[in-house]
């Protein structure tokens, strides 16, 4: 590990977020992966069931109960990240705490008991109201806010004639379609906090560590998701 990025290790949440945006991807994700283990071992130093100390193994892979003999291996939260697209724009959502302008594609834990298709109907169903079908799974990322997420992203389209957005406030801010054109100049934006002279911010996307950002891109490559079966 490079010097540097043990430093960022000592580092706060706050700051780790700072520093992975620092990084370039593949050190971030290396960065990420650590910090989420340092802070896995933090919070299982002692057995749920004998409430003893736990012992961490050499490699730092796992913990045991000396007591009651438990191992404890760290674990990833399953989320699904999805684009969703009517065929000719794509649907960008945000939250209250994201940074002021910036919009990304719809996320949510899986429940219990999930397939990953099942979790991306109920996701999107949930936050915006819609039906979608025609899923194309993308790529996958280790994400380490607020703990470890195994991000699964896919491209999703909407059924027919479901294009009205109902915004479930508890959950968003706002959503809305996007066209093609005002998501390629989203995505030039190379100073997007810059605050605008009427004081509004700019329509921003996700940077490229995020797996968002690369949901995004595709989309732009290939708007029509020509791989998708009709
Ligand atoms: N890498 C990316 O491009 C990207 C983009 C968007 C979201 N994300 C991540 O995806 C995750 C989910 O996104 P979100 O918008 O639903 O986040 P969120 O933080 O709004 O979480 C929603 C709710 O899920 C519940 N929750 C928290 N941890 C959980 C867990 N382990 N299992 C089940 N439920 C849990 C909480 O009640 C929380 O309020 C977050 O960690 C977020 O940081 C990553």
């Amino acid at each position: 590990m490079k010097p540097e990025m043990e430093t960022e290790l000592q580092g706060s949440f706050i700051e780790l977020r700072k520093a992975l945006f620092r990084l370039n991807v593949k050190d971030a994700s290396l960065l990420s992966t650590a910090q989420a283990l340092l802070r896995w071992h933090d919070a299982h130093q002692f057995c749920s069931r004998s409430g003893q100390p736990t012992k961490k193994n050499v490699a730092g892979s796992k913990r045991v109960c000396p007591s009651s003999k438990i191992i404890y291996y760290p674990q990833m939260a399953p989320v699904v990240i999805t684009l969703v697209s009517d065929g000719t724009r794509c649907l960008l959502a945000r939250q209250s705490s994201f940074p002021k302008g910036m919009y990304s594609a719809l996320a949510g834990f899986c429940d219990i008991g999930e397939t990953l298709e099942e979790a991306v109907q109920r996701e999107v169903a949930e936050e915006v109201g819609l039906e979608v079908d025609r899923l194309q799974y993308s790529a996958s990322q280790h994400w380490p806010f607020p703990n470890s997420s195994l991000m699964i992203a896919c491209h999703a389209i909407v059924k027919p004639g479901q294009t009205e957005i109902q915004v479930n406030l508890r959950e968003l801010e706002a959503a809305a379609w996007f066209s093609h054109d005002e998501v390629v100049a989203a995505l030039k934006r190379d100073r997007p906090y810059a605050q605008q002279q009427d004081g509004t911010f700019p329509f921003w996307l996700p940077p490229k560590l995020a797996i968002a950002h690369q949901l995004i891109k595709e989309w732009v490559e290939k708007p029509t998701c020509p791989s998708l079966p009709a």
